[in-house]
C-alpha cells in the first residue's frame, strides 16, 4: 500500500530521509504519525527510525543534538524544524516493568517493530509513502482493533504503562481491544503499581478526553486496571455511572476530574487530596474545585452572583457542561448572561482603591482589607454601583 499525498509534516522531512538513504542506510517514518495519517487524523510530530547508528546519523548532518543518545535518539536540526531519529533497537530485559535494562541497536526494521506495543503502532512508512506492514497492523486499523504485537504478556511485562495506552487508544480511536490482549491486561493489571503516577495520569486523561471515553472506561473497569490507580479502590460504581452517561464528552481536563469527583461524592478537601494523589498541578486543583462547587450550586438551584463571581467564566462553562450531561435541563444562556452582567469580574475592576480609603479617612491596617471585601461583595451583589463616587460616598457614610 502506498499513500499518494503525504501530509506536509512528512513532505518536509523527506530530504532528511533521502540523505540517510543516500548514505546506504534505511529510514522510515514510524509510530503515531503513520497510524494517524492512515486514519485521516491530524498529526503532530513525525518520528523517524533508521538502521544508521547514532554516530553514523550525526556524521551525515551539520546540526544535531543528542536528545537521547543512549537510547539511540538524535535530533537533526539541518532543516529548521527538529526531527527525532532513533536507531532500530531491541530492548533486552526489563526488570522493573518500565525501563529496559539495556538497549541493543540493530540493523533490522523487523526487530525494531516487533518490540513495539500494538500492531497499529508498528507500521512503518518509506519516504515515498509506501507502507511497510509486517504485523498485520493495516487489517487491525481497518477493523478497529488494538492488538499487541506478538505475545501480549511479553509486551506488558516490558512496559506496564502499555496497558493504560490500550484503554486510551480504545477511547481516542473508538477501537476494540483484541481478546488475548485484553486477557493479558486483566492478568497483569497489578503491574501498573510499578509505574509512576504522572505517567498513568497522562494516559488516563487522554482516555477521558478521547472521542469515546465510555469505550475506554469499560475496559479500564473490566480489566481491573482502575484498582491500581490512586484512590480508585472503591471507585467501581462511580466509574460505572460515568460509563452509563449517554454520549459522554469531556471537553477539558478540569471537567473530567470534576465529573469524577462529583460521582465519587467528594467534599472539597477530599477533591484536593484525590487530585494531589494523582499528581495534578495546583492550578488544576483550583480549577476543579471551582468547577465542582459551581456544579453543586447549579444542581441545587442556588446560583447567585457571589458564587458566579468566585467561579469565573471558564469554570462556569465546565460546570454547565457537566450539569447538562448529568441532568439535561440547565439554563446555559441564562447563567452565562447573569455572569456576563456582573459589574466586576475580579477585584482589580473594583472602582475603589486603598488610596481612596485613606483619602476617606480610613487608617491603614486590617480594617482596610475588610472594607474593600465588603464593598467588593456589595458590588457583585448589585447593592452598590461600581463607580468611584458611589463607593467613596458609601465608605464615608459607613457606621
Ligand atoms: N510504551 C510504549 C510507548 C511507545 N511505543 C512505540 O513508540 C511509538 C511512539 O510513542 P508515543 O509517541 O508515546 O505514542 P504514539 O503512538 O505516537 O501516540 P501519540 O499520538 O499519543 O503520540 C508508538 O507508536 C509505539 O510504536 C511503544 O511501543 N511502547
Ligand atoms: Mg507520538
Amino acid at each position: 500500500m502506498k499513500i499518494e499525498t503525504l501530509p506536509k509534516e512528512f513532505e518536509e522531512a523527506r530530504p532528511i530521509m533521502q540523505t540517510i538513504e543516500a548514505a546506504g542506510f534505511e529510514a522510515y517514518f514510524v509510530g503515531g504519525s503513520v497510524r494517524d495519517t492512515l486514519l485521516h487524523k491530524e498529526i503532530h510530530d513525525v518520528d523517524i527510525a533508521t538502521s544508521a547508528y547514532p554516530e553514523e546519523v550525526k556524521a551525515l548532518f551539520h546540526k544535531t543534538v543528542d536528545t537521547g543518545i543512549e537510547h539511540g535518539t538524535v535530533m537533526i536540526l539541518d532543516h529548521g524544524i527538529g526531527y527525532e531519529t532513533t536507531t532500530f533497537r531491541t530492548e533486552s530485559t526489563y526488570q522493573d516493568y518500565r525501563r529496559p535494562d539495556s538497549v541493543t541497536f540493530v540493523r533490522s526494521l523487523k526487530e525494531d517493530l516487533k518490540r513495539r506495543d500494538f500492531t497499529i503502532n508498528a507500521l512503518a512508512m518509506r519516504e515515498n509513502g509506501e507502507i511497510i506492514d509486517l504485523f498485520a497492523g493495516l487489517d487491525d486499523l481497518n477493523n478497529g482493533i488494538i492488538k499487541a504485537v506478538g505475545n501480549p504478556e511479553e509486551r506488558f511485562n516490558e512496559d506496564a504503562l502499555r496497558m493504560m495506552r490500550a484503554v486510551r487508544f480504545a477511547s481516542q480511536l473508538n477501537f476494540k481491544i483484541e481478546v488475548e490482549t485484553e486477557k493479558a491486561i486483566t492478568n497483569h493489571a497489578e503491574l501498573l503499581e510499578k509505574i509512576a503516577v504522572e505517567r498513568i495520569q497522562v494516559e488516563f486523561i487522554k482516555m477521558l478526553l478521547g472521542q469515546e471515553p465510555a469505550v475506554g472506561l469499560v475496559s479500564f473497569v473490566e480489566t481491573g486496571l482502575f484498582q491500581y490507580c490512586p484512590d480508585f479502590k472503591d471507585a467501581q460504581s462511580a466509574l460505572e455511572s460515568m460509563i452509563k452517561i449517554a454520549d459522554l464528552r469531556l471537553p477539558n481536563e478540569a471537567t473530567a476530574w470534576g465529573l469524577i469527583c462529583h460521582l465519587l461524592n467528594f467534599s472539597s478537601p477530599q477533591t484536593s487530596q484525590f487530585l494531589k494523589n494523582w499528581k495534578t498541578s495546583n492550578q488544576m486543583i483550583e480549577s476543579v474545585l471551582k468547577t465542582t462547587k459551581a456544579l453543586n450550586a447549579i444542581l441545587e438551584n442556588r446560583v447567585d452572583n457571589w458564587m458566579l463571581y468566585q467561579t469565573g467564566r471558564t469554570e462556569l462553562i465546565n460546570a454547565i457542561n457537566l450539569a447538562q450531561q448529568l441532568f439535561a435541563a440547565t439554563d446555559e444562556a441564562g447563567l452565562l448572561t447573569q455572569y456576563d452582567n456582573l459589574q466586576i469580574k475580579s477585584k482589580k475592576e473594583l472602582a475603589l482603591t486603598g488610596k481612596d480609603l485613606m483619602t476617606a479617612g480610613v487608617k491603614p491596617g486590617p480594617q482596610m482589607g475588610q472594607i474593600l471585601a465588603e464593598v467588593e461583595r456589595k458590588v457583585v451583589e448589585n447593592e452598590l454601583t461600581n463607580s468611584n463616587d458611589v463607593l467613596t460616598e458609601y465608605v464615608r457614610n459607613r457606621k
